[in-house]
């Protein structure tokens, strides 16, 4: 099956939306889901890293997949992020995407626990089996201490359902080993943000990204600009991002300044969940300034604007 027709592209890990409580707040979350339709990109990475999944409760998850799929199916494709502690949870959120009609399910490891390559196996064959939907690994080490090996993903890639990973691996040599490994139509998303054009060059089939919510557009001009083949207006395009980037990751939480750039455009989306910090007063007024800058790039590339 041609999965790149289908999935290839840019998208956006969708962050969080809370009221001022901290509950989740449905219309908040159609809001933000909404935002995106125009912006160019493939797609929603629902409830993964950005949109603190793990932080929330499987009703809550639950709910905010029926409000995005509510809101944009059949505008974006979406794929929802299943990853939890516990095998049943997991499997119950991917039956649960698949009867909202998401485009498919992806699932980090378990945490916590050390656990070995079976369980990890175990743990993501259940929900492979569960539903009818495609399967996309999400391999995040550097959070959760689990290494994908090159022969876990062979095994895992010779299903027909698993169809691609989410490399969020900061290697790029190993992105590419990992499309080597996966066979024809397999697909790898870029996860570091920072090296989406390194990613692309080096076999990803696209990019799932959490500071991409902030400048779709950006994203998705360097993507094209990639297709295009224009690597030197595609590396200057990536510096200027980082440097974005870099500021972002300077604030308490980087989904805390993500989300405060989101409501100096009118889309209000609440704090990060703790222990994820949040941003505060002292720092509005160099997050405007950074949201200006953006506003000037996409501007300047796109000829539009990002409110
Ligand atoms: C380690 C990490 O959180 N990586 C992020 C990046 O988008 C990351 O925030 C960005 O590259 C800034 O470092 C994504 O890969 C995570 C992601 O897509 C998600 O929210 O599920």
């Amino acid at each position: 099956m041609d999965w790149a027709s289908k999935f290839a592209g840019i998208y956006v890990a969708m962050y969080s939306a809370y009221d001022e409580a901290g509950n989740v707040d449905l219309a908040r979350v159609k809001k933000l889901a909404r935002y995106y339709v125009t912006t160019g990109i493939r797609g929603l990475y629902v409830g993964g890293s950005s949109g603190e999944g793990i932080l929330q409760s499987v009703a809550e998850r639950r709910q905010v997949v029926e409000a995005v799929m509510e809101e944009v199916k059949g505008e974006l494709t979406v794929i929802v992020h299943v990853g939890a502690n516990s095998t049943r949870d997991s499997v119950e959120l991917c039956k649960h995407a698949e009867q909202c009609g998401a485009d498919a399910v992806s699932a980090i490891p378990a945490i916590y626990y050390r656990l070995s390559e079976k369980a990890v196996e175990a743990h993501w064959q259940q929900m492979i089996d569960s539903t009818s939907l495609p399967f996309i690994i999400y391999n995040i080490p550097q959070t959760t201490g689990f290494k994908l090996t090159m022969n876990l993903l062979r095994r895992m890639a010779e299903q027909d359902k698993v169809i691609g990973v989410k490399m969020s691996g900061e290697s790029t040599f190993e992105l590419q080993q990992f499309k080597a490994a996966g066979g024809e139509h397999f697909l790898v998303f870029n996860g570091p943000d920072e090296q989406f054009l390194a990613g692309r060059i080096m076999g990803a089939d696209g990019g799932i990204g959490g500071t991409y919510g902030v400048m779709p557009e950006l994203f998705c001009t360097l993507n094209r600009y990639y297709e295009a083949n224009q690597i030197e207006a595609a590396r200057v395009l990536q510096n200027q991002i980082n440097e974005i980037i870099k500021k972002l990751l300077s604030y308490p939480s980087l989904y805390g300044a993500c989300k405060y750039i989101l409501s100096l455009r009118g889309i209000e989306t609440g704090q990060p969940r703790l222990p994820l910090l949040p941003v505060t007063s002292e720092h509005h007024a160099s997050l405007a300034e950074l949201n200006e800058k953006i506003e000037q790039l996409t501007a300047r590339y796109t000829g539009t604007t990002t409110g």
